[in-house]
């Protein structure tokens, strides 16, 4: 039988089949209810079950016995004791040991089921123990010596079966763990990112514990917190709210459980309800226990010999070198994916930054810069600028110019600017404007900033911590941003505010060119419109005037050159303007030069402009009058005044249409409408050589003469009343009338000065009638045929009778006024008493000259 159960033994696979095989071949020999193995644990001078025969035991209905079955026993108390030191089986009565103190419980789980007697056997190899046989019967009578003999006989078999069996499940185990690590480790050869991570490391993590979950937490930059990288929650039911927050929290290295597991080289187990009950005050360990999970092992992460994070598994057994392969492979990938990351995230920061380059070179507003300067700040460090101060005037106190909406509303700013005004000589700030790099500021221990402070207060993130960096053009210091944020690299920072700082002087002087722009629009504007006004006062409905119009009708249109004649004060430069506002030119203001006003030496500069230093006293660079009237008209007044080498040059542009600026080298294409007028005779200005022929035929295109006004007397009448009501509204009078007899004055008189002179004149009557009419002119001799002499100087006031005198020795002197043969001397005054009586009497050159 002995021989045959050796044999039978040695064909066993499964190891609990053995106890079966020995319990039923045995149980012919002698009755017995149940066996088991137990086998010995050296590491912690324990054993426990090994082989079990359920089907026969007796205990198995015992509400103890799956804690029996996975329960260790130690083994230094006197029941096993005595077993060991027994040469061989030992049968003990239950009824005599169940209730010693330190007799293991499953005496008391088998007694409690009616077992009486128990044989124990020591299994050994070689000397040295390794287990127990345990064969249980529930007769008063226990073994017979027979029975205690074969058993002691077959101890041996069944010792070599037992660590056959041992050995054998150690190399399955080994090979299982090998082709487990293998197949993890093809699995992580795909793995690229985070996500791939997630996928494999769950895979393996449920095959070790199909309900569990694990998460992983990596270290953050800061070095002295962890935040969760990979995780999973397994089968397990949660609060979902705390989920939220565990995985976003950051939880110190030195927490009292991480830094453990990180100081440690093999897994740690955890109880989660005892750390608990230690009063660990971690949301991790509620999760845990909210998730059901009751024991976690917590295995460092590690890159060579540098911690990079950990594992925390809900396991209950641990397998110390599965785990180990398991997280240095994890440890590999995930530096591998964080190199990667920062490989990632540095490029899409060079994006971010050049595409703020680009972007902040367009921008022109405030808005723009906001905007701007909002993306790069949330891209690269997830935060904003709280608030951006510049430097007043005074540079002494910093005002905010840019805020971050949701801290502040600019109108609440605005109302309280000196609140939230800043002062350089106050402590951080000067720590700012002295550091050449963005500063780290706490904000309870360093700052007295208010707007600040009341920002932080808004923010409510817990952010304690505040970036301060100067804004400077060169060495000059322009402002200073604020921001709120825990992790921002100093030198992108620093490279961030250098070109803030540009754009911020662009947006100012943009601010200073659209006011300005604004100004001369409105300048602008004024300006057409009293053009506009002008054209409207063109006055006179008789046939000369008639023909004027048509021809101005006719040229308006066609861009071409026109040129204006006729006597002083006949009204060419309001025609010019006709002209122009007839024109598809007319939204353009026309430009004007009187050639006769400007020193020759000066005309060229203000005709074609000059360039900076182009000769002593050209300090600035100046735009010249034909630039000025590009798409516009050019009005040349008194052109027939201009000396010649400046026609040569106006010659040039006619027939070109281009010039350069003085001392300037670029030309400049033009399209300019060139209108030009003269009183003199030109024609006989070219025969006397003082204008050029060509210039004469080039500006001659279109010539309109305007008559003279004696000529056109039917006109006399309505000017009059036209300038009769524009002056007696500019001083506020009631419109002043003519009388019949003043009327005829008016049409029988010359009008040497044309209509300036009437004009004139009717102002001086306007404001010297004391009536609401006037019934008397006091015109100069000039006058054709009169009914009466107005020229009766005994009715006239002094200052007239002065007035009428130097005019008419004026006109004798040819407009001469010092020098010999001119008025003064013949006055016998000096010539600048002559000049100021002229300016106070308001005589003008139209009173003596073309008379
Ligand atoms: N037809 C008109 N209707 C109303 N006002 C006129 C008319 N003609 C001329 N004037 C006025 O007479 C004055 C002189 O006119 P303007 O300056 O145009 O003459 P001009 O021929 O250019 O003189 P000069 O040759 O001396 O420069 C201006 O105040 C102008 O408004």
């Amino acid at each position: 039988m002995l021989l045959d159960l050796g044999n039978d033994i040695t064909k066993v696979r499964d190891k609990n089949d053995l106890i079966v095989l020995f319990s039923d071949r045995i149980k012919s020999l002698m009755h017995f209810t149940h066996t088991i193995v137990t086998l010995i644990d050296r590491k912690d001078e324990t054993y426990k079950p090994f082989l079990l025969d359920h089907r026969a035991s007796a205990i198995k209905d015992h509400p103890e016995y799956d804690d029996m079955v996975k329960a260790c026993f130690p083994l230094d108390e006197p029941f096993i004791q005595s077993v060991l030191a027994a040469g061989g089986p030992v049968d003990f009565f239950l009824a005599d040991i169940v209730d010693a103190p330190q007799s293991p419980a499953f005496l008391r789980v088998n007694f409690e089921k009616g077992i009486r007697h128990v044989l124990m056997t020591t299994l050994r190899t070689g000397n040295q123990p390794i287990g127990f046989i345990h064969i249980y019967t529930d007769q008063e009578g226990g073994f017979s010596q027979e029975f205690k003999d074969i058993v002691q006989r077959i101890t041996p078999q069944l010792s070599s079966a037992v660590s056959n069996i041992i050995k054998n499940e150690e190399i399955l185990q080994k090979e299982n763990e090998k082709s487990f690590l293998l197949d993890f480790s093809n699995d992580m050869t795909a793995v690229r990112s985070r996500e791939d991570l997630a996928v494999v490391v769950k895979k393996a993590l449920r095959k070790l514990n199909p309900e569990g979950g694990y998460v992983i937490r990596k270290i953050n930059e800061d070095g002295v917190t962890m935040s969760a990288y990979l995780y999973d929650t397994g089968a397990s039911a949660f609060d979902p709210a705390l989920l939220e927050r565990v995985l976003s929290e950051k939880y110190p290295i030195n927490d009292g459980l991480q830094n453990r597991i990180l100081d440690s080289y093999i897994p740690l187990l955890f109880n989660v309800g005892r750390e608990l009950l230690r009063g660990y005050n971690l949301s991790y360990l509620d999760l845990w226990e909210n998730m059901g999970f009751k024991t976690m092992v917590g295995i460092a992460l590690r890159n060579g010999n540098a911690n990079i994070g950990l594992l925390w598994l809900s396991i209950d057994e641990i397998n110390i070198p599965i785990l180990q392969g398991i997280c240095s492979q994890i440890a590999i990938a995930m530096g591998n994916i964080m190199a990667n990351e920062d490989i990632l995230r540095r490029q899409a920061e060079q994006q971010l930054m050049l595409t703020f380059s680009n972007d902040i070179t367009g921008v022109k507003s405030k808005s723009d810069l906001d905007h701007v300067v909002s993306n790069v700040l949330q891209g690269l460090f997830q935060t904003r600028i709280a608030v951006m101060y510049l430097l007043a005037e005074d540079q002494v106190t910093l005002r905010p110019y840019l805020f971050d909406r949701q801290f502040f509303q600019e109108t609440e700013v605005a109302e309280h600017e000196e609140f939230y005004a800043l002062n350089i000589n106050e402590q951080h700030i000067k720590l700012v404007f002295e550091s050449n790099q963005p500063i780290l500021m706490d904000i309870d221990e360093n700052l007295e900033a208010k707007c600040l402070k009341l920002s932080i207060q808004r923010e409510q993130r817990g952010i304690n911590t505040v970036y301060a960096s100067a804004l400077r053009l060169g060495e000059q210091n322009l402002g200073m941003v604020w921001m709120l944020g825990q992790q921002i690299s100093g030198p992108l920072l620093q490279g961030i505010c250098a070109q803030i700082s540009t754009a911020v002087s662009n947006v100012l002087a943009h601010e200073q060119i659209l006011r300005l722009k604004k100004e001369l629009e409105d300048e602008n504007d004024y300006l057409k419109q009293q053009l506009n006004n002008d054209f409207e006062e063109i006055v006179g409905g008789g046939e000369a005037m008639q023909q004027v119009y048509r021809l101005i009708s006719l040229v308006a249109e066609i861009n071409s050159t026109v040129l204006l004649l006729g006597e002083t004060g006949t009204g060419k430069e309001l025609i010019a303007k006709a002209v122009h506002n007839a024109s598809s030119r007319k939204e353009k203001l026309m430009i004007k030069v009187n050639c006769a006003a400007m020193p020759a030496s000066l005309i060229e500069s203000e005709l074609f402009g000059h360039e900076r230093g182009a000769f002593t006293g050209a300090v600035e660079r100046r735009i010249g009058k034909f630039e000025l009237a590009n798409n516009s008209t050019l009005f040349l007044d008194e052109v027939g005044e201009m000396p010649l080498e400046t026609q040569v040059k106006l010659l040039r542009v006619l027939q070109e249409k281009e010039m350069e600026r003085v001392g300037g080298k670029t030309t400049i294409k033009l399209n300019v409408r060139i209108i030009a007028a003269t009183n003199r005779d030109l024609e006989a200005e070219v025969k006397a050589g003082r204008f050029r022929s060509d210039l004469y035929y080039r500006l001659n295109v279109f010539p309109i003469k305007l008559p003279p006004l004696r000529d056109r007397r039917e006109d006399i009448e309505s000017l009059a009343g036209f300038f009769l009501s524009k002056f007696s509204k500019s001083i506020g009078k009631k419109t002043v009338k003519l009388s019949a007899n003043a009327l005829r004055q008016l049409q029988a008189y010359l009008w040497p000065g044309n209509v300036r002179e009437l004009e004139h004149l009717i102002e001086r009557s306007v404001i010297l009638a004391t009536g609401p009419m006037i019934t008397e002119f006091f015109l100069p001799h000039a006058t054709r045929a009169t009914t009466d002499d107005p020229m009766r100087p005994s009715d006239l006031p002094l200052e007239e009778v002065e007035r009428m005198h130097i005019i008419q020795v004026l006109r004798r002197c040819g407009g001469k006024i010092s020098g010999i043969g001119g008025a003064a001397d013949i006055l016998g005054i000096p010539g600048n008493t002559l000049h100021s009586k002229m300016r106070k009497l308001g005589i003008s050159k139209a009173d003596y000259y073309a008379h």
